[in-house]
């Protein structure tokens, strides 16, 4: 499965909330999305799952052009854990699960065997087995994050884009999610992952590849380790790092710092020099 976007701009009004970016998602790998708040994380993942419609520019998903496919082939090819919990007024954890199934659904009929052992499955997965009766509407945050998460596994589809999957999730479900997103591109299945996060410790031990987002552009591009370098840190972030090593694990972490106001001087200056 490839993902890319060509020179993709989306504008809401005269404000291009993502501008001009390009990108190429290789297959058996993840991506992970960086950035400080507002900087268009989630609009560039909500364009690359056709849920923004390009103003300029293209979104190709195995070299065919998501907007020229209807929305239910596009549902098909990737499964999305979007940033806003939706309510599911009404609807068990189950029924919610087993929406996942919606895009491969034959007319008029229910949920087959192979559906519902996929869901099953996908229950296991997420860590949410014993939440499968209850009503949607009364669980916890972190509750919900676990059943959306499963809905977005049963549709076991190649490409998984994740906007902040670890909101909501204690530690251990947090570790959990991002060794099952490991487990789900290694081998030889060819499947992707593209996902936002904030957790820059864990976009280092867990990402292939790194993009920084910041107003709008991606700001830099590559392996997580030579993307998150001080310079960055501290024009797109306003932050003093330092690239460290976490202690159990081996894999590369950071420390961060407030800068203080000299070190800091007009940081939106020095961006804006640095994007120009
Ligand atoms: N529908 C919209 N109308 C107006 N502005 C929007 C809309 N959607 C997004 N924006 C603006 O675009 C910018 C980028 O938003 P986006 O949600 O992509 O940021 P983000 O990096 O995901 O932020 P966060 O880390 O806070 O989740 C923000 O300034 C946001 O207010």
């Amino acid at each position: 499965m490839s993902l890319q976007l060509n020179n993709v701009t989306v504008r809401i009004g005269h404000r291009a909330i993502l501008d001009d970016a390009t990108l190429t998602l290789q297959p058996g790998s993840i991506t992970a999305v960086v950035g400080p708040n507002g900087s268009g994380k989630s609009s560039l993942l909500r364009a690359a799952y056709r849920a923004l419609k390009p103003n300029h520019g293209s979104v190709l998903i195995d070299g065919s052009d998501i907007w020229q496919s209807s929305a239910r082939a596009a549902a098909r090819s990737r499964a999305v854990l979007p940033q806003q919990q939706s309510q599911g007024l009404g609807f068990t954890a189950y029924e919610v699960v087993s929406m996942g199934r919606t895009p491969f659904a034959r007319a008029l009929s229910g949920l087959d065997a192979a559906d519902r052992a996929l869901i099953e499955q996908a229950f296991q997965d997420a860590g949410c087995t014993g939440l499968a009766g209850r009503d949607f509407a009364s669980l916890s945050g972190g509750e919900r994050q676990r059943v959306l998460l499963a809905r977005a596994l049963c549709q076991n589809a190649p490409l998984l884009i994740l906007d902040e999957p670890t909101n909501h999730l204690d530690i251990a479900a947090q570790l959990d999610l991002l060794a099952l997103l490991d487990g789900f591109v290694s081998g030889a299945t060819g499947r992707s992952v593209l996902l936002a996060l904030h957790n820059l410790d864990q976009a280092l031990a867990h990402a292939d590849h790194l993009l920084l987002m910041h107003q709008g552009k991606i700001y830099d591009a590559g392996p997580p380790e030579t993307v998150l370098n001080p310079e960055n840190m501290r024009l797109v972030f306003g932050v003093a790092a330092e690239l460290t090593r976490n202690r159990l694990t081996g894999k590369a972490g950071i420390q961060c710092a407030p800068l203080g106001p000299a070190a800091r001087s007009n940081p939106a200056a020095q961006i804006t020099e640095a994007c120009a």
